[in-house]
């Protein structure tokens, strides 16, 4: 699914309008049917006072068809108008006249003495500011946000919490309404999906509005929001006459004293993804622990304790290095030495990143569409500090564009860069905050390019299936017991859940943002 910016989102509402031969006003009553109907159904007819609190624009128009709707199924609504410029929208005026004629006039809010009081047990409806906002909110509109706030109602936001930006950085935190859910019109919104807005909202569900898809695609959006269906066009069935030199080997080189499991990890996780052989490369420590663990790989040893040499004879299809590998001085010597011998794609995480990052001359001699998979921060030890998580994500296209590699950003919503193009995870909860995941990832990764997977799509695959697999498992693990090992057993389930029939909020982007709320 494509996330579109504000300027594109625009864009498609007026091809709609054009294409699909309706008015503004007929696409705005259609949208906020939707959102009507979407608390009407959850209302069924409840005596719960609806404070509906409309800007001047187009999203308080949205408002405004959203009160009378409510008004005409007996609903206990006060609509308010919050004043803080003269320059109404067409919609917002025709919409406003609609609502008098009901007989409703909605109060005006022209200053603090004007605010209404709001209790805890109503329902707030934010129709502020939407796609429009283009500054942060002054006055007694930043005031008004405050008050709601400071009463801990729940609100309904209309396309966006208002105060919050499509494209850029909130940077007065007390000028944004707290969600508690958010109804978004067409497409999620990249803000929603970064670290740095997660208290402004707790849940999010993006709502048809039907908007020319066509003309959508025409437009080339560089974001994507990964869903089930996108993943199904990339996952490639075996066939019959495969045989297992078809399926990629996969060589997993780190590990050290200490440190074993988390290359026995990856190896195992290239392995459970399919990986036709897997071969491991590590301290001469680690080989009786992993000849063991994971009957089915081949080893080959380094010296003692550290890798050092990085002499291997294995002839693999794809290295996946860096777990638990450590920085030892002969161990950054002997992967520089290795990096530049080193023809085959790659995928670079935890100390082989952390060496790059110091070594930053190292980075020229990965592979082109070698994979790094930093966490937020070993990719800072590599990008620099950012401003914020716009910034960050520019650093990142900025950094993959020179080196011409994709980055996975490992976080909540992880998000994979290649050059400007940006694919944002939506599988994956807390519970996959536990030692040893990151390794885990590695492996399932190398272990899809092994199977001929383009690294870029093994990267997309990977992340999502890794994710899937603890949201599968929570039902059964909860989210602290759930550990590296279980991505693993649920590995399966992840696979298979992509070929069971889809779910209705699987179809519409949505989720839960705030998991303790
Ligand atoms: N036909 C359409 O264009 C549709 C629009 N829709 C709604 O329209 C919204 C976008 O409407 P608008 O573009 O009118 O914008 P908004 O209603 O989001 O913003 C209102 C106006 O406030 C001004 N403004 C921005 N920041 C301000 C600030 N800090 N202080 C004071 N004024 C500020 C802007 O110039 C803007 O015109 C969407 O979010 C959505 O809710 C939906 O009804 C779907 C159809
Ligand atoms: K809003």
């Amino acid at each position: 699914m494509y996330i579109l910016n504000s300027k594109q989102l625009k864009e498609a509402d007026n091809a709609t309008i054009k294409s699909k031969g309706i008015t503004s006003i007929s696409l705005m009553e259609h949208a906020s049917i939707l959102c009507f109907q979407w608390l009407h159904q959850r209302l069924q007819g409840q005596n719960i006072p609806i404070h509906v609190f409309c800007g001047i624009g187009n999203n308080g128009g949205d408002g405004l068809v959203i009160a009378r709707h409510l008004l005409q199924h007996g609903y206990h609504v006060k609509c308010y108008v919050v004043n803080f410029s003269d320059k109404r929208t067409d919609e917002f005026l025709t919409n406003y006249n609609r609502l008098k004629e009901l007989g409703e006039w909605p109060q005006i809010i022209n200053g603090e003495s004007d605010f209404p009081r709001v209790d805890f047990e109503d329902i707030v409806i934010d129709a502020i500011f939407g796609n429009g906002l283009t500054r942060n909110p002054k006055g007694f509109t930043k005031k008004l946000i405050q008050y709601i706030n400071s009463t801990k109602v729940f609100s309904l936001a209309i396309d966006f919490p208002s105060g919050l930006f499509s494209d850029k950085s909130v940077n007065d935190k007390s000028t944004v309404l707290k969600a508690g859910h958010v109804l978004t019109f067409q497409t999620p919104k990249l803000a929603f999906l970064l670290p740095e807005n997660k208290d402004y909202l707790n849940t999010w569900e993006v709502i048809d509005i039907g908007l020319d898809q066509e003309f959508i695609a025409s437009l080339q959006p560089n974001i994507h929001y990964i869903l089930k269906d996108d993943i199904l066009q990339l996952y490639k069935t075996r066939n019959k006459w495969d045989h297992k030199g078809d399926l990629g080997h996969s060589l997993l080189i780190g590990g050290s004293f200490g440190k074993i499991g988390a290359i026995s990890l990856a190896s195992k996780a290239a392995l459970k993804i399919g990986s036709g052989l897997v071969s491991i490369y590590l301290p001469k420590c680690g080989y009786s622990i992993v000849q063991t663990a994971i009957p089915e790989a081949m080893v080959e040893v380094d010296s003692d304790q550290v890798l050092t040499y990085f002499n291997f004879k294995t002839k693999a299809t794809v290295i996946g290095v860096g777990p638990g590998m450590g920085t030892a001085e002969k161990t950054v010597k002997g992967f520089e030495n290795f990096l530049k011998e080193n023809q085959l794609p790659l995928v670079v995480d935890a100390d082989a990143i952390n060496i790059l990052a110091d070594q930053k001359e190292l980075i020229n001699f990965l592979p082109k569409n070698s994979i790094l998979t930093p966490h937020p921060k070993e990719l800072e030890r590599l990008i620099g500090v950012w401003e914020n998580d716009f910034d960050k994500l520019n650093k990142t296209i900025e950094f993959s564009i020179k080196h011409q590699i994709i980055v996975v950003i490992k976080d909540a919503h992880t998000v994979i860069i290649d050059k400007e193009n940006l694919y944002v995870n939506s599988t994956g909860n807390p519970a996959l905050a536990t030692a040893g995941s990151g390794d885990v990832l590695t492996g399932i990764i190398t272990g899809l390019i092994a199977q001929k997977y383009e690294p870029l799509n093994a990267a997309i695959l990977g992340v999502y299936l890794h994710g899937k697999t603890a949201d599968i498992a929570i039902e059964e693990t909860g989210y602290e017991t759930f550990t590296a090992s279980n991505i693993l057993d649920y590995l399966a389930d992840a696979i298979l859940d992509l070929f069971k029939e889809n779910h209705t909020e699987e179809n519409n982007a949505s989720e839960t943002v705030n998991e303790e709320k």
